[in-house]
């Protein structure tokens, strides 16, 4: 494995950085304009496809925003991909040829073919050969919930995700069966990008927030859990985004995880409270904070200053992704700040 002078490596490993790391979830796509150059003649299923141009979209984010480390370009429907299920990356969002609810067995349609994520794999290798070797690699997927939700969902605009979660209390035994499969190959998955060399890894459940505390915590946690632990018994460091998710996150325990991203609802002191203190903290800014001035910007920062004296297992990041129209001067703002603030640790 390679040894890194990088503040994200340190963090995650437990030692004291002078500074808190930076990064961004969404930091590839959407914001930055060499890649909106690179959109301009690619589709993005051509950027993912090709192993030359994911990884070169993946580490322009090092380069032009200074950030800690890179995020692997890819999607968390590459999995249902390899379960078999028919995927066009549309311009209005991802949309399935057939949405499991409108398949006659829904369970017969899944069909793994793991060969259908080698292209990620190829990416990976020329991550690892092409990047300035202080450069940490991000590995991900989608956690179980999230990708389930995703793989019912035939309306780009229907965030409720009605039959998903229709599905799960009608059909509570199929539902299990189809949240198996899907940890079964998310973990497959994820120790491929082990095996090719990512350096952390994020599991993203991103609609945590959906169904209640209590039958998330008993029927998607563990399954999370499993993929989670499968990824430190390979020898890397998680990180784990139950977005929404709530005063759920007391129920995550150091077994699971490295670390916790905490979305923008609660204070990250608040979280600090809640989350087992074995385990580090991500996050939490509010992306759309970043449509302010920049003196407007600072001021929220400044609020970070006293708990990242104090914390050093903790990652500065947002509470979710990047939006595409947020000004790129003001993300560049953001990283330089981190990197110059006066941390006094
Ligand atoms: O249709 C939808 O409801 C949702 C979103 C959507 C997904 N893939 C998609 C889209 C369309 C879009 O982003 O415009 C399709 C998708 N995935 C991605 C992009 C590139 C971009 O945002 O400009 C795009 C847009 C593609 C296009 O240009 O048309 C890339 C992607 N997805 C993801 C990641 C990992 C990360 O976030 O850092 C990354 C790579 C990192 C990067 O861009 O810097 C992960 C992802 N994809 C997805 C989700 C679920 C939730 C969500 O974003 O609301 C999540 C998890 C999350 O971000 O919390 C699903």
């Amino acid at each position: 494995m390679t040894s890194f002078q990088n503040p994200f490596i340190a963090t995650l490993n437990g030692q004291s950085a002078m500074r808190p790391p930076v990064w961004f979830m969404r930091q590839a796509g959407r914001v930055l304009p060499n890649y909106l150059k690179l959109k301009a003649n690619h589709t993005f299923a051509g950027l993912l496809e090709d192993a030359d141009l994911a990884a070169r979209v993946t580490l322009l984010p090092i380069d032009d925003l200074g950030v800690d480390a890179a995020i692997l370009f890819s999607d968390i429907l590459v999995v249902p991909q390899a379960l078999g299920m028919q995927l066009d990356f549309t311009d209005h969002g991802p949309v399935f040829g057939t949405p499991l609810h409108r398949a006659a067995n829904p369970l017969a349609g899944l069909k793994a073919d793991a060969s259908k994520l080698e292209h990620v794999y190829r990416a990976i290798d020329r991550i690892v050969a092409t990047r300035n070797p202080n450069t940490p690699l991000i590995g991900f997927c989608g956690a179980p919930l999230t990708v389930f939700c995703f793989m019912f969902r035939d309306n780009v605009r229907d965030i409720t995700f009605k039959h998903a979660i229709e599905f799960l209390y009608k059909e509570r035994h199929q539902a299990e069966i189809i949240l198996d499969a899907l940890t079964d190959m998310s973990i497959e998955y994820a120790l491929n990008q082990v095996k090719h060399g990512v350096d952390a890894f994020q599991l993203f459940e991103t609609y945590g927030g959906l169904i209640p505390q209590d039958l998330y915590v008993d029927l998607i946690l563990p399954r999370a859990a499993r993929i989670l632990q499968a990824v430190r018994g390979a020898g890397v460091k998680t990180i784990y985004l139950p977005k929404d998710l709530g005063y759920g996150i007391t129920a995550i325990t150091p077994e699971m995880t490295d670390f916790v991203s905490i979305d923008w609802h609660m204070p990250l002191a608040t979280a600090r409270q809640l989350v087992h203190p074995a385990i580090g903290l991500q996050g939490n800014l509010d992306p759309r904070l970043l449509y302010a001035s920049q003196p407007v910007i600072e001021k929220e920062l400044e609020k970070y200053l006293a708990f990242g004296r104090i914390h050093h297992d903790w990652i500065f990041n947002l509470g979710h992704g990047l939006l595409p129209d947020i000004p790129f001067e003001n993300v560049k703002f953001v990283v330089d700040w981190v990197k110059q603030a006066s941390w006094n640790r």
